[in-house]
């Protein structure tokens, strides 16, 4: 009988040249998991990051992105630097008159952007498990504040302005950086053992709330940044699947791939920073879904350190009728119930061609019906997105300064649409498009999609403002920073929704930001919506909501009021709690009821036996126990009076 196969085993392509570095911890005894033992370390690769273990050398501590890109004022203009961006070193005329006529505000650039605190809370230590750490494993440490500050946070407006003011009351009081599966298992069994709370860190990218330390725990919170834990472990031509660590982040993860001809084609436009542990915690979902499919869909094995176990499959099998499917245990956890160390991804050969179009619609019914027509012909192309009016001209706003010729060549273009297509430019509405495959598959698709528009009112508006479309997607992530330090309060928010109830939602959502704002008296402020993904059943909606919050003592706490009204009005019209965001903490309120009483109850007892302890104690998806306590007796009062 032939030996079975080893977990991590690659019996094929290996390479005549052993790749470098195999710093590996597999070449080690056997663990208790008995796991890595197999795995041929001459298949790994080592993965330099663009990110340093020290993050905060290259990211900004207090904000989004590179310490060098961000947006600027000079002499009354907002400009852009960062020569990693197409849009470095521009001026932005058109945007600048956009956000002093939406928010009245005068730009000022004499503000400082904040200092990095001097001095950082006491860590809360617990002795034995520190010294046992640092006695009986090689995890690498530190106590530092700046390394504990820059990982107690990930992206939510609230965590940005807690830093900027320094409020945080509880930040990490040890960070750790495991090198391999291996370590995790030793560093999970000693946290279990001393009663000390872990916290995954992938890229701090989250907008959930869910990289916030819980304020009020009082055990010793180690936070596990996974940086260093990102090696390419194996690599199967023949099976196009490929072994990556968890920390791996994903312009790394694309790079290298693309080094072997090969893409993973999974694209959040968060990939520069995020990480591939963070995506499977959260349940992301990628710009190029449509031909690569969202991480649930990439994903073929994956394995997580629990407080009992590591929780695995046996096999790479493509598909097992072997229920329920504990992948999805795992997926979307949110570093609630173990640490994610290995996942096996399906790989695809780069395509041939990648194409950008856009199209423009009358309105943005039009465009949704357009939308849902290539969604229920099957034919999306990797990526179409729709946006709404508001959302159109913030777009175009952010063109940089133009020759005259070329200023002259847009009053032309824009004549065209006005007069010969009769569109009125306050309801036209835009969709971006990405095209990949073989050049014949690619221009059949482009020609499929032009007809299916035409049907629509729709009609081609070239593939170079498709193209800027995707490419500011990057830097659109910058602007929230800067929009802080003018006195202006952003960010976004998302959902899922069947196709019937689409428009009905974007409408309604939109309107109730728009009643919420009067009621807060907020007289300048932005509110507006784009289709982001297409699906047989429906899209995912994605809102962008900001407002002047100059002379506002509590601008932060009336965003938050306004978008958990948003939310209600989600729901209430068929959406869902979060497409691709997550739960967190800042949705922990709706999970309950989303995921009905006994589902909460499933996941509360699947916690109890990963994690009897509760180390994994960031306190995201189900709420607060006090809270919790409350909602119960909420629906118990609710059902006695149905009776
Ligand atoms: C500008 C911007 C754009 C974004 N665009 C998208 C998008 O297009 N699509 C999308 O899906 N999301 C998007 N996001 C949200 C965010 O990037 C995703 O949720 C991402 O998957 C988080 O990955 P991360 O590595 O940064 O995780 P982190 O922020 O570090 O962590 C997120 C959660 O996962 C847990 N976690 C992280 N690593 C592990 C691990 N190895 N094991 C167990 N738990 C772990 C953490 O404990 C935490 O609960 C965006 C965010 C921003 C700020």
């Amino acid at each position: 009988m032939a030996a079975k196969p080893q977990r991590n085993t690659v019996t094929t392509q290996i390479p005549e040249q052993p790749p470098t570095l195999p710093t590996s911890s597999t070449s080690a005894a056997p663990s208790a998991e008995g796991s890595s033992l197999s795995l041929d370390t001459r298949l790994c690769q080592s993965v330099k990051s663009v990110i340093p273990k020290k993050r905060q050398e290259a990211l900004k501590w207090y904000g989004w992105g590179y310490n060098d890109a961000q947006f600027y004022e000079q002499n009354r203009t907002i400009c852009f630097k960062g020569d990693k961006y197409p849009l470095g070193g521009c001026q932005l005329p058109s945007f600048t008159k956009w956000v002093q006529q939406k928010f009245d505000v005068s730009l000022d650039g004499d503000k400082s952007y904040p200092q990095m605190p001097q001095t950082f809370p006491q860590p809360n230590l617990n002795a034995e498990f520190l010294s046992e750490l640092r006695e009986n494993t090689k995890v690498e440490n530190s106590l530092e504040g700046v390394d504990r500050l820059v990982r107690c946070h990930g992206q939510t407006l609230s965590d940005i302005y807690n830093l900027w003011y320094n409020k945080f009351q509880r930040i990490p009081d040890l960070v750790v950086w495991p090198s391999c599966h291996d370590e995790v298992v030793q560093l999970v069994q000693l946290a279990n053992k001393h009663n000390v709370m872990l916290l995954p860190f992938g890229g701090g990218t989250s907008v959930s709330g869910s990289m916030t330390c819980p304020q009020q725990e009082q055990r010793m919170i180690c936070v596990v940044d996974t940086s260093q834990m990102n090696r390419l472990l194996w690599l199967n031509r023949e099976n196009l699947t490929v072994c990556f660590e968890s920390g791996v982040v994903g312009q790394d993860l694309e790079r290298v791939l693309r080094e072997h001809g090969l893409t993973v084609g999974h694209e959040p436009d968060s990939y520069e920073f995020s990480t591939l542990g963070g995506w499977v915690a959260t349940r992301a979902s990628g710009m190029k879904k449509n031909v690569y499919g969202n991480i649930e869909d990439l994903v073929v094995r994956v394995r997580m350190v629990t407080a009992n176990g590591t929780l695995e499959r046996d096999c790479s099998a493509p598909r097992v009728s072997c229920g329920p499917d504990f992948n999805h245990i795992i997926l979307g956890s949110e570093g609630t119930l173990g640490i994610i160390t290995e996942v096996v991804l399906k790989v695809r050969p780069l395509p041939a061609v990648q194409r950008y179009g856009s199209l423009v619609f009358p309105d943005f019914e039009q465009g949704v019906l357009f939308m849902r027509e290539v969604a229920r012909r099957r034919c999306q192309p990797a990526s179409v997105r729709l946006m709404d009016n508001e959302q159109f001209i913030f777009g175009q706003s952010l063109k940089p300064e133009k020759s005259w010729l070329a200023s002259c060549l847009d009053v032309i273009k824009q004549r065209y649409v006005t007069s010969w297509k009769g569109i009125d430019l306050a309801h036209i509405c835009a969709a971006t498009l990405l095209f990949e495959g073989e050049e014949q598959e690619v221009a059949r698709q482009q020609a499929l999609i032009n007809e299916i528009a035409a049907r629509y009112k729709g009609f081609p508006a070239g593939g170079q403002n498709g193209e800027r479309g995707y490419v500011f997607t990057f830097v659109i992530a910058y602007i929230r920073d800067f929009a802080l330090y003018q006195g202006i309060v952003a960010e976004s928010f998302e959902t899922s929704v069947p196709w019937d109830r689409c428009s009905l939602l974007c409408r309604c959502v939109k309107q109730r930001v728009v009643t919420e704002c009067q009621r807060h008296h907020i007289t300048h402020f932005t509110i507006s919506c784009r289709v982001t993904q297409t699906y047989d059943a429906g899209a995912c909606i994605y809102f962008y909501f900001g407002f002047r919050s100059l002379d506002m003592s509590n601008a932060v706490h009336v965003f938050e009021a306004i978008e958990h009204c948003a939310r209600d009005e989600i729901l209430a019209c068929g959406g869902s709690l979060s497409h691709h965001h997550g739960v967190g903490k800042i949705r922990s309120h709706w999970y309950r009821n989303a995921v009905t009483e006994t589902g909460a109850n499933l996941y509360a007892a699947a916690k109890q036996h990963l994690d009897p302890r509760n180390i994994f104690a960031a306190g995201n998806l189900l709420p607060p126990p006090q809270e919790q306590q409350q909602q119960q007796l909420e629906s118990q009062t609710k059902a006695k009076s149905k009776l």
